[in-house]
């Protein structure tokens, strides 16, 4: 019988170029490139191409990309028309969840499948891809106008897709650096191995389920707290902490209670999550372009990661990238409940990377499992059962 290793820790199920980390070092490479240039000099669209086709593009095919993503973005009204029926009270993932499912309904088709094999079609599967990731952006802003009652804010062309997300929030022209800062930010949060949305985008992938269901099924397995909705409770956390000063008593007593410190701890980085440095270096400079007041939140949160240290680091937790992302967005006006949602919207460049190399060499999954039930038995009538 094989060994069950509970959360399949260590456990390889997949073969992938498209990403690599080395958790000792706290090194992530997208397709060889560390993920440090990337954020300083990339792109989110060039990013993505270079996930998805494995390359960094020429001038000329980052620009019929870019082109391409710009005239992806508007969502039909059907689409809006269901998300006006979902209550507003609702997560945010789950009307994702929904909306994205529901985008399929409108390119039917098996086009996954040739002859009952995977599919060898590589304009669909860019093409598939580019229209989900484009109205990605689209449906987490218009959500957060259509829950307040309000019209949605149609998406600008002539914005880069950075900027085009924060216009689609506030509905007036981002600013260069906060712009620049939510590039960063989705370039950081692109891809990351086989973590759990991925490996769920892989399953669903591997069954030739459609592109919106395979990426439907990531946006629910991205929202659980221990892995993307992580960096909602951090800033929620942060709030409940208040300043500083509080930090240490607040710190003793989660861990006396065996609670959860949100945003710590990572199964493949035993050091601080190289991401979590980028996004803390970020805040940082915002903070002192603005004149070099760190606000409490930043400050507790700077605070909390140095008690931390002492606490947890001998276990191999540090900051994940989840610690520092959710006070860049909310300087950035984005509501908390958005957070994990920002987060799947760059996600989907990843998941949707994974399944067309998913697609090139395909075989369902289908792992086994190490039954730990009752031996076989005979059937009971209900009237001769009785109450333990
Ligand atoms: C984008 C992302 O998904 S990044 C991760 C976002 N998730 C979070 O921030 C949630 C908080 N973190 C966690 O729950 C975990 O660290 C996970 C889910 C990320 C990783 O889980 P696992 O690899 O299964 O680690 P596991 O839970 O076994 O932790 C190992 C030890 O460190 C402790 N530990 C791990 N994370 C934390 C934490 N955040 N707070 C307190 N203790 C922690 C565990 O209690 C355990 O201690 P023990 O050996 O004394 O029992
Ligand atoms: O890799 C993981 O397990 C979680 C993570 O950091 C991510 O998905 O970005």
């Amino acid at each position: 019988m094989s060994e069950y290793l509970p959360g399949l820790e260590g456990v390889p199920a997949t073969q992938s170029n498209i990403s690599d980390l080395d958790g000792n070092l706290g090194i992530l490479t997208y397709r060889g490139y560390p993920i440090e240039e990337l954020a300083l000099n990339s792109t989110f669209e060039e990013t993505t191409l270079l996930l998805l086709d494995g390359r960094l593009p020429t001038a000329d095919e980052l620009a019929a990309f870019e082109k391409h993503l710009r005239a992806s973005r508007v969502v039909k009204y059907n689409v809006r028309d269901i998300m006006k029926s979902l209550p507003a009270t609702g997560h945010p993932m789950e009307m994702l969840q929904t909306a994205v499912a529901s985008l399929g309904m409108f390119y039917p088709g098996d086009e996954c499948l040739t002859g009952g094999m995977q599919c060898q079609d590589l304009n669909y599967v860019h093409n598939m891809s580019v229209k989900i990731i484009a109205r990605m952006a689209t449906i987490v802003a218009n959500w957060e106008h259509v829950r307040n009652g309000y019209d949605p804010i149609p998406p600008r062309k002539d914005l880069n897709y950075a900027e085009n997300l924060l216009y689609m929030f506030s509905g007036e022209d981002p600013d260069p650096l906060l712009a620049r800062i939510m590039d960063a930010c989705l370039i950081l949060h692109a891809e990351h191995t086989i973590n759990a949305s991925t490996f769920a985008a892989l399953v669903a992938g591997s069954t030739l389920a459609s592109p919106f269901l395979v990426v439907a099924a990531a946006v629910g397995t991205l929202a659980g707290p221990l892995h993307g909705g992580a960096n909602q409770r951090v800033v929620e956390m942060l709030k409940e902490i208040g300043r500083p000063e509080n930090v240490r008593p607040w710190l003793e007593e989660q861990l006396a209670k065996k609670a959860k410190i949100w945003g710590m701890g990572h199964r493949e980085y035993k050091v601080k999550d190289p991401r979590a440095t980028i996004l803390q270096k970020m805040m940082r400079e915002l903070m002192e372009q603005r004149g070099g007041n760190m606000g409490p939140l930043f400050e507790t949160a700077l605070a909390l990661e140095e008690a931390c240290e002492e606490k947890l680091a001998p276990k191999g937790v540090y900051a994940n990238v989840d610690f520092y992302s959710g006070i860049l967005y909310l300087e950035m006006g984005i509501p908390p409940d958005q957070f994990t949602s920002i987060f799947a919207v760059a996600r989907s460049a990843g998941w949707l990377a994974h399944w067309r190399e998913q697609l090139g060499d395909n075989r369902i999954f289908r792992p086994t499992q190490v039954y730990s039930g009752e031996s076989k038995r005979s059937y009971v009538p209900i009237s001769e059962r009785h109450a333990k």
